[in-house]
Order: structure tokens, then C-alpha cells, then sequence
């Protein structure tokens, strides 16, 4: 594959890559680059989740060394799961399995977990000299990236240790390329700055976009900072779950729960009908919209592209109600083959049925 059919394949369906020059060049001087995404396995897994999937789909055929951390020490320091570390455990083995679910080729990606990384003293190492180089005032910024906010780790010192931890993550890992939605770019940020300091690679950073919870961002556009606090602040999110649609989620609780969503008409920022479209189903090549509504409110229609729907959204020619038929519609499709999965594979069933008993806390 040549390099800019890479660089295409790495940068599609992005909100920024920092830098694209960098990726460019390390594309061209690097036949095997190393990349990687982590995630705290703390529960269920929600369609936001896809948006990531799907890059590291596009990076596994630009022929990238994929990780996967499964940040379970991660997990338990931000409260999930009760601290159960067995059910954290058991949370990262459902990933894997939404993962081939949806069609990703699970067998050429490298699954990590955050205990065997800190079993070496070198990533201890790693941690401390980037503390050295860091303030204080800084990892409390930092802690979006855990979906906390600065003045939560008054109470547990521990929740400070973790931006440094995803940072050690990345310079352990020996990474090229960091994978991980708008909301993760502070860990991003600060492990470039460090890696100047302390002589490391400088990672390349690649940010998915985020989808709105279905509640919408209500009060909580209020957020005023910097633009990854505010997408941190309404995402959809597994430790709310009244925000998010489910992977596992019958095609019945989909359609009842995108009918129930915040959609307001003609508005397409933070509309979470809109962002599951753009991000998730026109992401797919080749996705058509099906809007299946009565003579009477202006017949059958195929939207063939993003750009058309957000045209026809905007000038109030779909209504919202049309708009959430026809996306739970595709939506169900495109998570057809996830639910057969978790349905067929036992361990899947097993994991399934015990988180779905667990309170998810956070
Ligand atoms: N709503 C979303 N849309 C797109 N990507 C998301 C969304 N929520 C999380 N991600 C991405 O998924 C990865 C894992 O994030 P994270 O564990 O914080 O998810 P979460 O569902 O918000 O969980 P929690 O509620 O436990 O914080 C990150 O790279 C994050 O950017
Ligand atoms: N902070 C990430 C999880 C994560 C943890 C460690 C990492 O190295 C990378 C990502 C999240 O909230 O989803």
C-alpha cells in the first residue's frame, strides 16, 4: 500500500491528527509503526465505543502494529466496577469479543493489560521521570481524560497518579501512534510535551469524534474550557447509561431509546441522532439512509451521503421522528452481527449476563 493511501486510512473520520506532517513522515521512514488505544474496562460497551473500532480497523489495514491496553489498574483507581478486579478482567474479555463481533481481526492485535505493565520496574521508571517534568496544576487538568474533574482527587491521591500512568502507558508501549476520542487528547498533549523532555518518542496522536448522549448536552452546555472538557462533559458514556445505546441492546430497547432522544430539529451540533449518522453509519462505505415516511409527509427517500442529510436536516426537510425511524433502522443493522456474537459465544453470554447483574458504578 503506498503511503498516502495510509495517511488516508489513518486520517479518515478523524477530529484532528496531532501532527499530520508527523504521521506522514513516519509513515514514509517506518515500514511497521507501533499504535495503540487503551480503555478502562468498567462495564457494557456502548456505540460510541464504534467510532474508535472502526480506526483501528482502517490502522490494522494500514498495516500498523496494533495494542490494546485493557487499563484495568486504571479502572480500579477510577472506581469502576466497585474495584472489583475480577470483573474489571472480565469486562476487557467482552471488549475483545464486541471487537471480532464487529468484524475486527482480532488475531493481529496485541491485547495488553495494565498489570503486566506495571509488573516491570521500568515502567516505574518511566512514571517517575515523567513526574519530574510535569506540575501539578497540569495532571489536575489532565483528569478529563478519566471523566473526573481537577478537584476529585482531593479525597483519593491516587486519581493523580493516573494521568501519568496513561503517559508511562504510551512511552512503555514505545509508541508511534495514540489512538483515543476528543475527550483523551490531554494525556496526548502531556506525553508529546514529556517525551521532548525525558528523550522519548514523540507520539502522533489520532482523535475520534465523540457521540452526545442521548440526553442531549442540556444544562451541560453550560461547560465553558477548552473543547475536549466539553465533549468529556455530555458524551454518551457506559458509567451513565441512561445516555448510551448498548452493543447488546435488543432491537426493540434501540428504536425505544433513540425515540425517547434528544433530537432537536434543524440543529445538528451535539444531536446525537445526527452524530450516530455521521460518525457511525455514513462512516461505512457505501451507507444509504433509508427514510421509509408516508405520501403524506413527502414519501420514501434514500439520503446517500452525510453531507445531503445534514442539507435536508438543517432546512427542516426531515423530521426529527422520520430521522430516528430510519437511524434506528441502520442501526440495528450495523450492530446485527455484534449481538449475534455475544449471543453465540458463550463466554460472551456468561460476561454479558454477570456485568448486566453488576451495578456499574464509577
Ligand atoms: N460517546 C463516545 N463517543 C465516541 N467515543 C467515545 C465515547 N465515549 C468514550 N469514547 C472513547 O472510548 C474510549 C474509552 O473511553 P471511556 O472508557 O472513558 O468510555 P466511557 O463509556 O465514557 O466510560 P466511562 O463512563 O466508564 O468513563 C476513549 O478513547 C474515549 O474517547
Ligand atoms: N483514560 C482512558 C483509558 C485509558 C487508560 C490508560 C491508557 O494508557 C489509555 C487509555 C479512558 O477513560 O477511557
Amino acid at each position: 500500500m503506498n503511503i498516502d493511501d495510509k495517511v488516508y486510512l489513518a486520517s479518515r473520520n478523524t477530529v484532528e491528527i496531532v501532527t499530520l506532517e508527523d504521521l506522514k513522515k513516519v509513515f514514509e521512514e517506518k515500514e511497521h509503526l507501533r499504535g495503540y488505544i487503551g480503555f478502562e474496562p468498567s462495564g457494557l460497551v456502548h456505540v460510541g465505543w464504534l467510532v474508535w473500532m472502526n480506526k483501528v480497523r482502517d490502522l490494522l489495514e494500514a498495516g500498523v502494529d496494533f495494542y490494546v491496553l485493557e487499563a484495568t489498574w486504571h479502572a480500579y483507581i477510577n472506581d469502576k466496577l466497585g474495584g472489583d478486579l475480577d470483573l474489571i478482567r472480565k469486562a476487557a474479555r467482552l471488549v475483545r469479543k464486541v471487537m471480532e463481533g464487529f468484524g475486527i481481526d482480532v488475531s493481529r492485535i496485541k491485547f495488553v493489560d495494565a498489570e503486566e505493565l506495571v509488573s516491570d520496574k521500568d515502567y516505574w521508571e518511566t512514571l517517575i521521570r515523567s513526574a519530574k517534568n510535569v506540575s501539578l496544576a497540569r495532571v489536575k487538568r489532565a483528569l478529563t481524560i478519566m471523566g473526573r474533574k481537577s478537584d476529585e482527587a482531593e479525597t483519593d491521591f491516587s486519581k493523580l497518579i493516573y494521568p501519568l500512568m496513561q503517559v508511562s502507558d504510551i512511552f512503555y508501549l514505545d509508541l508511534d501512534i495514540v489512538l483515543g476520542g476528543t475527550d483523551q487528547r490531554k494525556a496526548h498533549m502531556l506525553a508529546r510535551d514529556i517525551a521532548e523532555k525525558i528523550g522519548r518518542k514523540k507520539p502522533i496522536a489520532i482523535h475520534t469524534p465523540i457521540i452526545t448522549g442521548l440526553k442531549g448536552p442540556g444544562r451541560r452546555m453550560d461547560v465553558v474550557g477548552e473543547i475536549d472538557e466539553v465533549y468529556a462533559a455530555h458524551k454518551m458514556s457506559k458509567s451513565k447509561p441512561e445516555t448510551a445505546i448498548f452493543v447488546h441492546d435488543s432491537p426493540e430497547e434501540i428504536k425505544a431509546k433513540i425515540r425517547k432522544a434528544y433530537c432537536p430539529p434543524r440543529k445538528t451540533m451535539f444531536n446525537p441522532i445526527i452524530e450516530i449518522n455521521k460518525y457511525l453509519l455514513f462512516a461505512t462505505p457505501g451507507f444509504k439512509l433509508y427514510v421509509d415516511r408516508p405520501e403524506k409527509y413527502g414519501g420514501p427517500l434514500t439520503i446517500e451521503s452525510y453531507d445531503e442529510l445534514e442539507k435536508l436536516y438543517v432546512e427542516g426537510k426531515i423530521h426529527p421522528l422520520d430521522l430516528k425511524n430510519a437511524t434506528a433502522e441502520a442501526l440495528n443493522k450495523l450492530l446485527a452481527p455484534i449481538r449475534e456474537k455475544l449471543r453465540r459465544d458463550p463466554e460472551a453470554r456468561e460476561i454479558l449476563e454477570t456485568l448486566l447483574k453488576t451495578k456499574i458504578t464509577r
